[in-house]
């Protein structure tokens, strides 16, 4: 359907958490564990998020034996990223508003006591976010891709890549930084009205609900750092609604991939600059996969059956309901067989 052939997918959510979020927090929680034995006074670690960084804050912090506390946005992430802080044992303050709600007030409690904060506005975290980059030029025998495709939604990754790709330039691994593309979806897309409006006035929105759940953030903290790389890079950056991103989704599907709904931004982000020629046939591009599509089964079961209202979900593939009867299911092997 793209005509590429030089299409990849960084797989960065098939970890312990399930998302990219480990990457990065393995490095904070490290360094968190370090300030505790030099005997720093810290009650624990906390982060707003919209599952996926509390889930990978849950873990390590366990794993280390150091309180982790969440705020997350009530009914606003999945069952499975809900429960991932609650099985881990974490703090979990469920929060009535929505990300940037709760990002605004972990940082007025982390500013009132001795609670390290874990989200991406702390460089530790992107410290290790960035390997993902080198591990991209590395996969490619230092060869470096034309495209990266990033979601992005509070915007630490898309200067963790820039910073991974930047720190191998300069100690002359590769010659070149790839052109990024930050995708957005377009119910919560400040980034992209930003670039739109020629990077003029930065205006924070209030992000609508989008199936890419994660990336549902209006007021992004790390926009100077996105704005930067994505300068720096030749950048782009894309939108996706709500249809193309599941369609996106449910097209990956297809090839045996189990894809989140942001990486199904990033997949539609491709489709659009591939189908306006600005991705070409003969380029290589690198789609960044950023969680787990496990996470996400209630909006998948909810496409394939064709139960979201105003989306036509063209590649549903809903069960078919058969009698107990063998009759029965071999009129349907027969009917349903001689479609595909
Ligand atoms: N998508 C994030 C939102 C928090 O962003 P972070 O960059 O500060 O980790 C999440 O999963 O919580």
């Amino acid at each position: 359907m793209l005509q590429m052939n030089d299409l990849w997918v960084k797989q960065c959510g098939i970890s312990h958490t399930g998302s990219f979020k480990d990457l990065g927090m393995t490095v904070l929680v490290s360094q968190v564990n370090r300030l505790r034995r030099m005997k720093k006074p810290l009650l624990g670690v906390g982060c707003a998020s919209t599952g996926d960084t509390s889930a990978a804050l849950s873990a390590y912090c366990a794993a280390a034996g150091i309180p982790a506390i969440v705020f997350l946005p009530a009914n606003r992430i999945s069952i499975a990223q809900l429960v991932q802080p609650i099985a881990n044992g974490a703090l979990v303050l469920s929060l009535d508003t929505d990300f940037d709600g709760c990002m605004r007030l972990i940082r007025e409690v982390t500013a009132e006591l001795p609670i390290y904060l874990a989200n991406s506005l702390n460089s530790l975290r992107l410290e290790g976010q960035k390997t993902a980059a080198i591990e991209i030029c590395q996969q490619f025998d230092w060869e470096v891709p034309d495209w990266v495709i990033v979601p992005g939604g509070n915007l630490g990754n898309i200067y963790a890549f820039f910073k991974g790709f930047h720190m191998c330039k300069e100690l002359g691994l590769i010659d070149r930084i790839p052109r990024l593309v930050c995708a957005q979806a377009a119910n919560a897309n400040p980034l992209y009205l930003y670039y739109k409006a020629g990077w003029k006035n930065f205006k924070a929105i209030k992000a609508s609900n989008t199936f890419a759940s994660a990336i549902q953030i209006g007021d992004p903290v790390s926009i100077d750092r996105a704005v930067f790389a994505l300068q720096n890079s030749d950048g782009i950056v894309e939108e996706a609604t709500e249809e193309e991103l599941m369609d996106a989704c449910a097209q990956a599907d297809l090839t045996g991939m189990f894809t989140c709904p942001h990486t199904g931004v990033a997949l539609a982000a491709l489709i659009k600059l591939r189908k306006n020629g600005v991705i070409r046939a003969t380029d290589r591009a690198v789609v960044v996969s950023t969680a787990h599509g496990l996470k996400f089964t209630q909006s998948k079961i909810d496409y394939h059956s064709k139960a979201i209202a105003d989306l036509p979900c063209k590649f549903a593939n809903p069960p078919v309901q058969v009698a107990n009867d063998f009759g029965a299911v071999m009129d349907v092997l027969r009917r349903e067989l001689s479609l595909r």
